[in-house]
């Protein structure tokens, strides 16, 4: 009872993203609400009220569920619509719900919990406010021009071949309502983020009139100043310890990609590549995929990424959302910029950092490659072209296997499966770090979500102190460590939204021998404990997470009465960054948990904001909140949130990027008796061998598939333009 319609799927349409043509109906529709008072076209001052952000608003679960179930009318389609009043006497963000679309005639306040006013001084950043930030720093360097010609060979103000360039770090401030940001330089050369010149400093740009903007402090050479005057003149009395970098030499390739160096056995030849020798095996059709058992809807938010809906296998729905939340990475370091770093990414729009994938690197090249489209600090729809792939990866290990020896140097039989498995994935480019995001479909029923971080570290001067936080990466850089934390919404609906969580531990008994009482006899035996409340199930980092947690539906059991049930299994080493409520850690509170259970929660969409990283001293999404009410989770509909990640200590291996291999985290859904066998029989992947009639020199080979394989990848030469923007 589903059908195919030329845009996509019925069904999955719910949760696909708005259409160009729809997001332009909401700006225009928006545009003619007077009361808002918005500028049109782009924004020349911050002192005005701009759309920031237009996505689609995911209709509730429960109207979602009833139309997936043929049970009810398709949900309106509905947007949100991010506006930043900063043309108000007293600014602020609100955020809207317009619909229906595609022509909209109404709108009203989305609320978050507790009814919270968004602070204008929470919002993300913007390129005006970037650009700002650029005139003023040409107005603040100007005066310590010589300063930063004599220490670095380059200047901000008046460059041409050898510019500065900066980078902000956040939060902004020390508590909510703050806007002031540490700032460093660094040599504009390639790959600048490893090429920091030891200025740093502090600017209060929390006004909308970039004239009130003020430098507060400034770190020089690991020497603190009030003021660039100040610097300035102790600087030119010869009152401070001046520095001098080497020479920036051109030929020096070390933050480059360029090779260099030798292999002992190098060639010029391409690799193994992934190969369709005989078509696709996967369908997609707008945002819905079909690959063997398995079936999902996607979206991709522009605040925090991939998003899937309505998982299926073999038409039953196991999750009803599986989601990327929130990237974090606190740092360590000596310099005020290092120590101020607290990256919370979903507020730098990682969601809509999924730039072009290349072909063949990022992706295969077989893969299907699909534009995404976001309407972020924008004023109309920007296209990012090939920004999502999906492909079927062979994994070169067998799903399974069995050599049958006949122990008489023959055999009974021999049979193996091929394990193919199907990806969905974006990259988000936050600045530096370049994220790569997995959704692994297994013909097993197993789902795997995964994240390789690589890209640039994101460095500081290195100063003596600075060896406690890090390793020392080139001259005067310093590689800090910093923990990397992402987390996941894991809204799995087992055989139903019904469902409890109990945790399967292993015990050891010592028993008396049955069949030698003389004899102890000791051995594992199952110990399963139940949990009933949500604080029951909120595992905080540093006590051990047991091994099996398991979702399933007390009603629901498979062919051998066991309740049907999924597995989470971890494959991280996140661990907690801050201790408990302290300032900036209320605003990650999701991250005192790998695995919290709540109940489903209407108003519980999202563990974090678009907020939380310009203040999470008082953040607008509290996920400690959620536990609260620490409400019943038996037979009840259970979100499992998941955080994983890794600690962090760049070493000289990270040069010039943080390599994938080593650098993943994310963990598995697996099915636990929620089928009564393999669910990857029906797989005709299949090979069987037997020898014939027990001749060993001959052989019976049964397949599924055909005998021979076909050849070749690709004819056409490798291309990419990660231009995204078109004007
Ligand atoms: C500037 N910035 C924000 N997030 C990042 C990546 C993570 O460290 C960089
Ligand atoms: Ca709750
Ligand atoms: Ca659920
Ligand atoms: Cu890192």
């Amino acid at each position: 009872n589903c059908y195919f319609s030329s845009k996509g799927h019925h069904k999955a349409s719910v949760f696909a993203d708005l259409s160009p043509e729809e997001m332009l109906s909401v700006q225009n529709f928006l545009m003619e609400q007077e009361n808002l008072k918005l500028v049109s076209g782009r924004p020349k001052s911050l002192g005005q009220n701009t759309i920031f952000m237009i996505e689609l608003h995911v209709p509730k679960k429960r109207h979602a569920l009833s139309f997936l179930n043929n049970k009810g009318f398709k949900p309106h389609r509905e947007a949100r619509a991010v506006i930043f009043f900063g043309g108000e006497s007293k600014p602020f963000v609100g955020e809207y719900i317009v619909g229906p679309l595609p022509y909209p005639y109404y709108y009203h306040p989305y609320n978050f919990k507790g009814n919270r006013t968004i602070k204008f001084e929470s919002r993300p950043m913007t390129a005006l406010e970037y650009k700002k930030v650029h005139l003023k720093l040409l107005e603040i360097t100007k005066k310590a021009h010589h300063i930063l010609k004599e220490t670095s060979g380059f200047s901000y103000d008046n460059c041409t071949e050898h510019c500065l360039t900066f980078t902000d770090t956040a939060p902004r401030g020390l508590q909510s309502g703050e806007r002031r940001s540490w700032i460093l330089l660094q040599r504009f050369v390639e790959g600048y983020f490893l090429h920091p010149i030891g200025f740093e400093l502090l600017l209060n740009h929390r006004s909308t009139n970039p004239n009130h903007w003020t430098v507060e402090k400034v770190w020089y050479n690991g020497q603190y100043f009030d003021s660039v005057e100040e610097l300035v003149e102790k600087y030119d009395r010869n009152e401070i310890k001046k520095l001098r970098l080497p020479e920036y030499k051109k030929e020096d390739p070390f933050s480059t990609f360029i090779p260099r160096g030798k292999f002992k056995t190098t060639t010029e030849i391409h690799g193994t590549k992934v190969h369709e020798p005989e078509g696709k095996r996967y369908k997609v059709q707008g945002n819905y995929v079909e690959y063997t058992g398995w079936s999902f809807a996607f979206r991709v938010r522009s605040s925090s990424g991939l998003q899937l809906f309505d998982i299926q296998f073999n038409n039953e729905r196991i999750a009803y959302e599986v989601s990327i939340q929130e990237a974090i990475a606190f740092y360590g370091g000596n310099t005020p910029a290092a120590m101020q770093t607290k990256f919370i990414d979903a507020s730098w729009g990682m969601g809509t950092e999924n730039y072009e994938l290349a072909k063949g690197i990022d992706c295969p090249e077989v893969a299907t490659y699909l534009d995404i489209y976001h309407f972020y600090d924008t004023d109309k729809p920007v296209r990012y072209k090939n920004a999502l792939c999906i492909f079927e990866q062979p994994s070169t290990v067998p799903l399974r296997r069995h050599f049958n020896s006949d122990f008489k140097g023959g055999y009974n039989f021999y049979a193996g499966l091929e394990n193919h498995a199907l990806v969905i994935r974006t990259t988000s480019t936050v600045y530096n770090y370049d994220y790569i995001w997995d959704f692994i479909f297994y013909q097993n029923g197993v789902l795997e979500a995964k994240v390789h971080a690589t890209g640039y570290i994101h460095s500081t001067f290195l100063t003596p102190e600075g060896l406690q936080y890090g390793n020392k990466v080139y001259d005067y850089v310093l590689g800090n460590m910093h923990t990397h934390l992402i987390h996941y919404k894991v809204d799995l609906d087992i055989a139903g939204t019904q469902n409890s969580f109990e945790t399967i531990q292993m015990k050891l008994e010592n028993i008396t021998n049955p069949w030698s009482p003389s004899h102890a006899l000791i051995q594992p035996r199952l110990q399963r404990t139940s949990h009933l409340r949500e604080r029951d199930a909120a595992f905080a980092f540093g006590k051990p997470l047991p091994k099996y947690l398991m979702f399933y539906n007390p009603k629901k059991h498979n062919i051998w009465s066991h309740n049907r049930s999924y597995r989470i299994q971890f494959n991280s080493h996140g661990d907690r960054v801050l201790p408990k409520d302290w300032k900036e850690e209320k605003g990650i509170s999701w991250a005192r948990y790998p695995l919290a259970v709540t109940r489903y929660k209407d108003n519980e969409v999202t563990s974090s904001s678009l907020y939380t990283q310009n203040d999470p001293w008082e953040p607008l999404v509290s996920f400690e909140s959620f536990l609260h009410n620490n409400e019943k989770i038996v037979n009840e509909d259970l979100v499992a949130w998941v955080t994983v990640g890794f600690l962090h200590i760049p070493h000289a291996e990270d040069i010039p990027n943080t390599a994938t291999p080593g650098n993943a985290v994310g963990f598995f859904l697996r099915p636990f008796n929620y089928f009564d066998e393999d669910p990857s029989l029906p797989s005709k992947s299949v090979v069987i061998v037997r020898p014939k009639n027990k001749d060993i020199s001959k052989v019976e080979i049964e397949r599924w598939t055909p005998d021979v394989i076909g050849e070749c990848v690709s004819k056409t030469p490798f291309h990419y333009n990660g231009t995204y923007r078109a004007d």
